[in-house]
């Protein structure tokens, strides 16, 4: 028993409700869709923490805009609050540079910011997982799976991001994460009244296949590159930000 991935996992159990955002393909916008979830959390006055596994390519922090240092306390690392949300990453102690770490070693990195964040009291946990079905995604669920955790998968409808979507279905399922759903990301826009689909949509017999469904479809909103560079991300995007909250409403109610 490694006692490190103990301390991670109960640190977890603790937490009422944990909800892991997934995604097959790098790029789909499994950040800001974590992100807009933690905000709307927050919005409706739960207690919530957002939690960044992305060990290569953490994007939490600029998405919150967060410049600072984190202090330690003790009883761990206190996650700073931005917009109501506490939030963690491996972007907080390695800024800019990149992390050369693999196998035990990236296993013993995410235990380790699992076990020393001190989220305090948390209703709600949402967290940003690695992408992909890779090695650290796996070792994340197994470290998660105890807490009861629901998940979410996020994907644009297009072909390719799809393809890889069945694979991390089965993984989530044979670890015994209960999946909500998906989240079409970046699904359609709107131009002259007309709503466009570039990607297509996802089709019925994929769904049905592997007995899924899809909770909300997002749209492209251009405003979200703006306000990511202001650290505001839900500032001003109407129907993105309606949709989110609808998400909200389906997964924690
Ligand atoms: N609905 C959207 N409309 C417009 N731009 C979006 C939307 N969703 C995400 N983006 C943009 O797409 C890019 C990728 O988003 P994001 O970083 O959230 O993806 P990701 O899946 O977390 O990627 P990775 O796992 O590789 O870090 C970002 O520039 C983000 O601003």
């Amino acid at each position: 028993m490694d006692p490190l991935f103990e301390r991670a996992k109960s640190k977890i159990e603790k937490v009422g409700k944990v909800t892991l955002v997934a995604s097959g393909k790098g790029g789909v916008g499994k950040s800001v869709v974590s992100s807009s979830i933690a905000l709307v959390s927050a919005k409706r006055g739960l207690k919530t923490g957002l939690l960044d596994l992305d060990v290569h390519g953490p994007s939490i922090p600029k998405i919150f805009g967060f410049n600072g240092e984190i202090v330690a306390g003790k009883e761990g690392l206190i996650p700073p609050t931005l917009n109501g949300v506490k939030i963690m990453s491996f972007g907080f102690m390695i800024g800019e540079n990149p992390l050369p770490l693999k196998g035990e070693d990236k296993r013993s990195a995410l235990s380790l910011l699992l076990a020393i964040t001190d989220w305090g009291e948390l209703d709600h946990l949402v967290i940003d997982m690695p992408p992909g079905t890779g090695d650290e995604t796996i070792f994340c669920i197994r470290a998660l799976k105890s807490a009861k955790a629901n998940a979410l998968i996020v994907t644009t409808p297009s072909s390719l991001s799809l393809s890889v979507v069945s694979r991390l279905v089965e993984l989530l399922r044979g670890e015994g994460i209960n999946l909500l759903g998906l989240v079409e990301n970046m699904a359609y826009f709107r131009c002259n009244n007309e709503l466009i689909r570039p990607f297509g949509s996802i089709d019925e017999g994929f769904l049905s296949k592997y007995g899924l469904r899809v909770l909300e479809s997002l749209p492209i909103d251009p405003l979200i590159e703006e306000n990511i560079k202001s650290g505001r991300l839900l500032e001003s995007s109407g129907e993105f930000r309606s949709k989110i909250e609808s998400l909200f409403d389906k997964i924690v109610g």
